[in-house]
């Protein structure tokens, strides 16, 4: 599903008036019955006290006919307007009208009187700002968000909570709504995915209000949101005439002593996800552990005993997958330089691989093309140097792919897959993953699926997709504190079984069958 930027939402919004032959109010009209039929639904006219907060743009006008439906279905509502400026909009003004011609009169705020006040078992409609916010919110404005925040009533949002930027972190964090919900029109908004801005987002749902279906499916965007839609066609069926030669053979460079577990972990999961063959290239102390854990592993030793000194890559193997719990000893280093500088296959570089080209930065020119890195935050300061915020962070890291012709899996709560100047984020996994392991699980899984003739970026989106599927269904079983790499593992399977479950009928459909 696309991300569209708030310039890429207003042009849809003018392409779908001039096709639909629409005016503009005829939106705002379809995005406030669309969150009164969202609340209608839930609430079956139930006497719970509304209190709608409206700006004075097109946020804010969503919010005034939004106002005007709950009253004529006989909801308790209080309407106040918060007068942050003089330039109230047009579809804004119209709707203050035909709220007025019904008798009701809004409140009128402007910072010189004490802010309303809202019960605990409220609801609050947050429609101050929309993705209009271009400056911070004045400071009574501010204070207004964040005594609505403190009420602890159930705040619904109009389309972003107000006080968040589309582009940028806000300036205070408590002038931004913490929303419970929000209703986003037609497609998700970035802050909503990363770190910095997605805490003011519980939970949030997209409303179709009828943009141009056309200019919706023919504009490029930055930004993608992955879901089962995006991924379900990208997997390549496993045919009765293969056998093991045809999926390929993952080469696990990586352990050191004391952590023979990344590898094994690596290794494993990459037999798992589909792999036809795992050859895991270890320090010499890591042998009989991996044989003995994991039997279909194929080990070869190096001659030293708690290190690597030397990668040996041929052309039986169709993919590297390097760095987990490998150290960064000297001679690993070393053995690190060789490679890189003659190796042109299909690589992914996770963990102290990723340490090493830090440190070394006059390599990153020797990956080789499609190279796929995944680095967790620390590791992508060490490589990248320091950025202000998610958004430049964003930034640096498209740079740096475009530059190095590289894909890099960006980890957190939701991954995001940078190749060139796109970002693809991911909507599957939870808390219960950041636990030790998960991320060379990670490594394994995506070489797994080069190994098996996916392409790079398919590889990347696919992997890191379903390792965030089995981690939900593993919490399901285990719950977030018990979740471990390995019971990950477990799960991979199931969640190879989840993508192809088809929706449960709804119960009228259930009834109607035989
Ligand atoms: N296609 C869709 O999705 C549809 C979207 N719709 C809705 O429209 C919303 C976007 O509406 P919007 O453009 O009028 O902007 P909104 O956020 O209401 O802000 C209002 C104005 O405030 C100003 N301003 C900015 N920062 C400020 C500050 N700190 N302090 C004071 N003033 C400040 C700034 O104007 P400026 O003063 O800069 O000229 C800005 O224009 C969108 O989120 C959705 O709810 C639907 O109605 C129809 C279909
Ligand atoms: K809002």
């Amino acid at each position: 599903m696309k991300i569209f930027s708030a310039q890429q939402i207003y042009d849809a919004d003018n392409f779908t008036i001039t096709k639909q032959d629409i005016s503009s109010d005829i939106l705002m009209e379809r995005s406030a019955l669309r969150i009164f039929e969202w609340m209608h639904q839930r609430l079956q006219g139930a006497q719970v006290k509304i209190h709608l907060f409206c700006g004075i743009g097109n946020n804010g006008g969503d919010g005034i006919a939004l106002a005007r439906y709950l009253q004529e279905n006989g909801y308790d509502i209080k309407v106040y307007v918060v007068n942050y400026s003089e330039k109230r909009s047009k579809d804004f003004l119209i709707n203050l009208d035909r709220l007025k011609d019904r008798k009701l009169w809004p409140e009128f705020l402007d910072g010189n009187h004490d802010a309303p006040k809202v019960q605990r078992e409220d609801i609050v409609v947050d429609a101050i700002f929309g993705i209009g916010l271009n400056r911070p919110p004045a400071p009574w404005v501010g204070e207004l968000i964040g005594h609505l925040n403190v009420s602890g009533a159930f705040t619904l949002a109009v389309d972003i909570p107000s006080g968040m930027f589309m582009e940028r972190i806000p300036e205070n964090p408590e002038h931004v709504i913490r929303a419970n919900y929000v209703l986003s029109f037609q497609a998700p908004k970035i802050p909503f995915f990363l770190p910095q801005t997605g805490i003011y987002v519980n939970q949030w749902e997209l409303l179709d209000i009828g943009l141009d279906a056309e200019y919706l499916l023919t504009t490029q965007t930055a930004f993608e949101f992955i879901g089962k839609p995006e991924v379900l066609p990208m997997y390549i069926p496993r045919l009765k005439f293969t056998h093991k030669g045809t999926y390929g053979h993952v080469l696990a460079i990586g352990g050191s002593k004391g952590k023979i577990g990344a590898i094994r972990l690596a290794s494993e999961a990459a037999l798992t996800t589909g792999a036809g063959r795992v050859t895991a290239q270890i320090p010499k102390c890591g042998y009989l552990p991996l044989q003995t854990s994991v039997p279909e592993v194929m080990v070869e030793a190096d001659d030293q005993e708690d290190f690597l000194t030397n990668f040996f890559v041929s052309d039986s193997h169709s993919v590297v997958c390097l760095g987990m719990g490998m150290g960064q000893e000297d001679k690993t280093v070393s053995a690190f330089n060789r490679f890189i500088k003659q190796y042109t296959g299909p690589l992914v570089i996770d963990a102290d691989g990723l340490n090493i080209l830090a440190k070394h930065p006059e390599l990153k020119g020797h990956l080789p093309k499609d190279a796929i890195l995944t680095p967790h935050p620390k590791e992508l300061k060490r490589l990248l140097g320091d950025w202000k915020d998610d958004f430049e962070k964003l930034e640096l890291v498209k740079a740096f792919s475009i530059k190095y012709k590289c894909i890099v899996i960006l980890k957190g709560a939701h991954t995001i897959v940078v190749q060139g100047g796109k970002g693809f984020i991911n909507s599957t996994g939870n808390p219960g993953m950041a636990t030790a392991g998960t991320g060379d699980v990670l490594a394994g899984m995506v070489a797994s699926f080069l190994a098996q003739g996916y392409g790079p970026l398919q590889a990347s989106i696919f992997a890191v997709y379903l390792h965030g599927l089995a981690g939900d269904l593993a919490i399901a079983e285990n719950g977030y504190e018990a979740m471990t790499a390995s019971k990950l593992i477990d799960f991979i399977g199931k969640s190879f079984l989840e993508l192809f479950k088809r929706p449960e009928p709804a119960p009228e459909e259930q009834q109607q069958q035989p």
